[in-house]
């Protein structure tokens, strides 16, 4: 499979942000987008994820086996700034709803809630609600969600702010995985992440994009 964003534009009210964003990635690929608060980093991955239209171009996932295109949000985890868990309910219970509601994509294996619970540190506490834990738990629960159910493009918006170090070395060693499995990540960010060979897009907001690849 591989992610190809094709001239990508967005805009946010009335201004242009971006434009001329065009990339291709493939099984295991990174990609880290850069640049100065405000240039457009999020908004880009909210249009990777399908959750804004772009103003011109696509980002779809063909499928090496039958050149099936795909919106790459069907087939994307977005971990954006919100962690997506309801306060009142139990970890497992959040978790169990994202398990249920996602489902895996084709061809992947997704962790049962315990599973997942273990591989982010937290194994004894999902019988609380999600509204009792720290920042810094409901965090790392957060990225449980990306492994309760499968999809081969893992979206990353600063994943890793307010987490301790233990935390941050925990999500590097997940995003590795992912990534040894044949996932694609694309992650805006400033900690190393487990994104070794990564390439780099620095986005120039309504300049124009410079796309520089570093691997
Ligand atoms: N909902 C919105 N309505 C209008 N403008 C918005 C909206 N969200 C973001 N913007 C504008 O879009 C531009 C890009 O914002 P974006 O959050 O994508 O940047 P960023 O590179 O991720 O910034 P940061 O590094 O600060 O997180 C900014 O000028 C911002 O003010």
């Amino acid at each position: 499979m591989r992610l190809e964003a094709e001239n990508l534009s967005a805009r946010r009210g009335d201004d242009l942000i971006f434009v001329n964003v065009s990339f291709t990635l493939g099984p295991g690929d990174a990609l880290v987008l850069t640049g100065r608060n405000g240039s457009g980093k999020s908004t880009l991955l909210r249009v990777l994820a399908g959750l804004l239209r772009p103003e011109t171009g696509r980002a779809v996932c063909i499928c090496h086996s039958d050149d099936e295109v795909r919106p790459a949000g069907e087939l994307s985890h977005y971990l954006g700034h919100r962690n997506g868990m309801k306060r009142e309910l139990t970890v497992a219970e959040n978790l169990v709803f994202w398990k249920l509601f996602l489902g895996d994509t084709a061809g992947g294996r997704s962790l049962e809630v315990e599973e997942a619970a273990a591989a982010v540190d937290l194994a004894d506490i999902t019988h609380l609600p999600y509204g009792y834990l720290s920042a810094g738990q409901q965090r790392r629960f957060a990225m449980a969600r990306l492994l309760v159910a499968h999809r081969p493009i893992w979206i990353l918006d600063e994943p890793t702010a307010a987490l301790d170090r233990r935390a941050d070395t925990m999500f590097e060693e997940l995003v590795r995985q992912h990534r040894q499995a044949g996932g694609i990540v694309i992650a805006a960010t400033h900690q190393p992440l487990g994104m070794e060979g990564a390439k780099n897009l620095e986005m120039l907001g309504f300049d124009g994009v410079d796309e520089e690849y570093s691997a």
